[in-house]
């Protein structure tokens, strides 16, 4: 599938973007592990969350899919899962894998983890090694990929890890891993990150303490079915927040969005820019913030990207990196290595996809220097990456000529509709079959 983007258009309307991907696996993770029913509303019924849900149908449990959104599960207990007959297939989805690896590794059975092409390239070492000093048996690929074998059977000791990268699915992975071990498990991040996976063990009833920087929690406990009202992604919010900062005439309300401080960085990187974005209605359901986010059109400048500002957009950056080309002057972001290894290398992908633009930019180590200018049009390639194809689909409102972004069927992995909603709120797209 490829979208053709006719140049120009403005982005106007009110909306409710689907479920947050990460709060989506999370839900079926632990409404599985725990003791009792747990309901789920606002579930993202993208490729990446079905993954997991399909994981641990594949494991016995029972998982009920009414209407839109709307997903029941029958939680088995800490100790309920049972093993699949065939390797579990995480798709596309890095934090499926991560977050299972650390689940796999307390259980009594062996299983087998494996994804698609992109998932395969990606890097496990950085869960495998904290696991493996809990006491796991992990065999991988070569580099540390997938396809991964995890023994079951394995006694887990409590380890204190200190994590070599700011990442929510290495520390998720060892918390997980810590229900099953023996002792204290405790971690600490050289940034903070997102904290969905301690939000909602603690609304499962489980004990976690964040003390002076250090995230713990003690093995052997047990989880009680909690109801989760899933918020809108503001990962997927993030594309209609830069599409209308760059559209002359944009006016726009987005509902109900998770705003977790752990994930505003695209917000708070937007108005250092200059943009126009209020929040109101502020309110936390199932113990995460929520609120209704407008953005009107407004000039943007090029700024350097605070570091700390990394970690908590660390999805948004191929969108953020459109703002910066449709920006005054120069944009600099650096300390975000991590872009290189996500579904593709996003620093890479993006430079290309901005050079073929007629975007000056210069490529860093950990980061990109982007000049903002005029785009012209051209032909995209994806490297089969959701958030690359979503973010060059919003480039064409401020195109001279037509876009075609090629490749695109990922986009269903986090956003599913994308190109259905985008173009009722103006976005001047039509999807062909490659
Ligand atoms: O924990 C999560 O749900 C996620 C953590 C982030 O990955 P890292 O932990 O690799 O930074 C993010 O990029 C991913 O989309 C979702
Ligand atoms: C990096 C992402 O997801 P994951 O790591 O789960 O594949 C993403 O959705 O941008």
């Amino acid at each position: 599938m490829r979208f053709t983007l006719s140049p120009g258009g403005n982005i106007r309307g009110q909306v409710r973007v689907p479920g947050d991907k990460s709060i989506s696996h999370r839900s079926i993770m632990l409404g599985a592990l725990a003791e009792g029913v747990t309901r789920v509303s606002g579930f993202l019924e993208g490729e990446d969350a079905l993954a997991t849900l399909s994981a641990f149908r594949a494991m016995g449990v029972e998982i009920e899919r009414h209407s839109a959104g709307e997903v029941v599960v029958q939680g088995v207990g800490l100790h309920g899962l049972e093993a699949s007959s065939a390797a579990l297939d995480l798709g596309n989805a890095g934090t499926g894998m991560r977050l299972l690896c650390g689940l796999m590794a307390g259980q009594s059975f062996d299983c087998e983890l494996t994804g698609d092409a992109s998932l395969c390239s990606r890097p496990m070492g950085r869960v495998i090694d904290p696991l493996t000093l809990m006491g796991a048996k992990i065999d991988a690929q070569a580099g540390g990929r997938p396809p991964l074998k995890i023994s079951g059977g394995r006694a887990l000791q409590g380890i204190h890890y200190d994590l070599p990268m700011a990442s929510a699915q290495v520390k998720s992975c060892v918390l997980l891993a810590g229900l099953y071990a023996d002792g204290r498990t405790s971690v600490t991040e050289p940034a903070p990150t997102r904290d969905h996976t301690e939000r909602m063990l603690r609304g499962f009833g489980y004990p976690v303490e964040r003390k002076n920087g250090v995230i713990s929690l003690e093995g052997g406990g047990c989880l009680e079915a909690a109801d989760i009202d899933v918020p809108a992604d503001i990962s997927s919010a993030a594309f209609f927040l830069v599409a209308a900062s760059i559209a002359p005439g944009s006016d726009l309300l987005l509902t109900h969005v998770g705003v977790n401080p752990t994930r505003t960085g695209v917000i708070n990187i937007l108005r250092l820019m200059g943009a126009d974005i209020t929040l109101s209605g502020q309110r936390e359901v199932g113990g995460e913030p929520v609120a209704d986010i407008r953005v009107r059109y407004a000039p943007l400048r090029g700024i350097e990207i605070p570091e700390d500002q990394v970690p908590p957009a660390i999805d948004e950056f191929p969108a953020l990196f459109i703002a910066a080309a449709c920006a005054e002057g120069r944009t600099v972001l650096r300390g975000a290595e991590e872009l290189r290894v996500k579904e593709s290398d996003r620093i890479a992908a993006m430079a290309e996809g901005l050079t073929t633009l007629g975007i000056e930019n210069d490529v860093l180590d950990d980061g990109i220097i982007i000049e903002g200018g005029t785009l012209a049009g051209g032909e995209i390639h994806t490297h089969m990456d959701h958030r690359i194809a979503m973010s060059f689909a919003i480039a064409g409102l401020r195109a001279q000529e037509p876009i075609v972004v090629l490749d695109c069927d990922h986009v269903a992995t986090s956003f599913p509709g994308f190109d259905v909603l985008a173009s009722e709120l103006g976005l001047r797209i039509s999807v062909q079959a490659d």
